[in-house]
């Protein structure tokens, strides 16, 4: 059945049953507004907005997965500050040929990002218009630690990834040429574009090691660490060799590997700096070394173009 011949009562119905509850949540949805646990004292709360045809288009993805990359893009950004996401809210446009079944769908993909990290789904909106448009805002704990800011990096650290690099740009490439993925690392990019899936538990464990900053790449890694070392008042200088483990990832017949690597966002991978004496434990590699100056460098050679998405480009 179609959105536009059930009331939102009704749709909320079918909806509502498949959001997660999550640890913190004292009220769910169904009233003027939830009520959230806030255990630390302080949150932290981000927003961020898909729109089809920019960030998604339903003939590349599932409902599921649509629901899946919401939930992951505004849940990196809550790992990134080192806390743990603690509810969500999710207001959606939809247009009215949409069935009743892709919103139930959209809720599991909710569902496969906030369950595993104990995340509620609170509460949101419904509205109709002509394209589907995605809003979600989500809170986070610190349970107790300082929240890590991009503007912490300092000369000496070592800069670490969590996470994958260009797997979501190569998925992008094998879809935009309406290619089915042919071997299993092709499968797992067009898997990571069309539904990231962020390493959240390390948001805060990176937070506990000591890291001086951190945020997650959704832009490109040029790009983004050139917003963190301008933050800091340092410079990024990457190593090459050590990027080769992300090239390892990519699918083989990936075109300019190391430009995906370092440009490619959306993967929602953690980019941090930790102090440089420190052993990284699984799951973390280095990158390269915050130095004095500024800018991004490649094995010492300045990186001058953007190096990354551009929004309004
Ligand atoms: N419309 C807005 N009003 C206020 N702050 C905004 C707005 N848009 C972006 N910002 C802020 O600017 C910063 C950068 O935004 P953005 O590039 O979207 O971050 P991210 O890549 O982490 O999602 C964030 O701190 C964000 O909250
Ligand atoms: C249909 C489609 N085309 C292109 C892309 C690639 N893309 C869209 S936005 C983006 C970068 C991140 O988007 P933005 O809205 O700037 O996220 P933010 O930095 O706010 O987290 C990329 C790589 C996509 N996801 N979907
Ligand atoms: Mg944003």
């Amino acid at each position: 059945m179609r959105i536009s011949e059930v009331d939102e009562a009704a749709l909320l119905g079918a909806f509502v049953p498949h959001l997660p509850k999550g640890r913190q949540t004292l009220l769910g949805p169904g009233d003027d507004c939830a009520v959230l646990r806030a255990p630390d004292s302080r949150y932290v709360v981000t927003t961020d907005m898909l729109v089809e045809g920019s960030h998604f288009k339903c003939e590349w993805s599932t409902p599921r997965q649509i629901g899946a990359r919401a939930a992951a893009q505004n849940l990196a950004d809550v790992a990134a500050m080192g806390a743990f996401p603690t509810g969500i809210v999710c207001s959606l446009c939809l247009r009215e040929d949409l069935q009743v079944d892709w919103l139930v769908e959209f809720a599991k993909g909710l569902a496969d990002r906030c369950g595993p990290a104990g995340c509620g789904v609170v509460g949101g909106d419904l509205t109709r218009g002509p394209a589907i448009a995605i809003s979600i805002t989500a809170f986070g704990d610190l349970r107790g630690q300082t929240a890590v800011v991009r503007s912490g990096a300092k000369v000496g650290d070592q800069i670490v990834v969590a996470g994958t690099l260009g797997m979501s740009s190569c998925g992008l490439e094998i879809v935009s040429q309406g290619a089915s993925p042919a071997d299993p690392a092709e499968a797992e990019s067009v898997s990571i574009f069309l539904a990231p899936k962020p390493p959240l538990h390390m948001g805060p464990e990176l937070a506990k090691l000591g890291a001086h900053a951190m945020m997650d790449v959704s832009d490109g890694l040029v790009k983004d660490a050139r917003r963190m070392g301008k933050a800091s008042g340092v410079a990024m200088a990457l190593e090459s060799a050590e990027l080769e483990y992300f090239s390892s990832l990519l699918p083989s017949n990936c075109t300019r590997p190391l430009d995906k690597i370092l440009t490619g966002g959306e993967d929602h991978a953690l980019l941090a700096t930790l102090p440089k004496e420190l052993q990284l434990p699984e799951g973390l590699r280095a990158v390269g070394t915050v130095k004095v100056g500024e800018g991004v460098y490649l094995d010492g050679e300045l990186i001058s173009a953007s190096g990354g998405w551009e929004s309004y480009r």
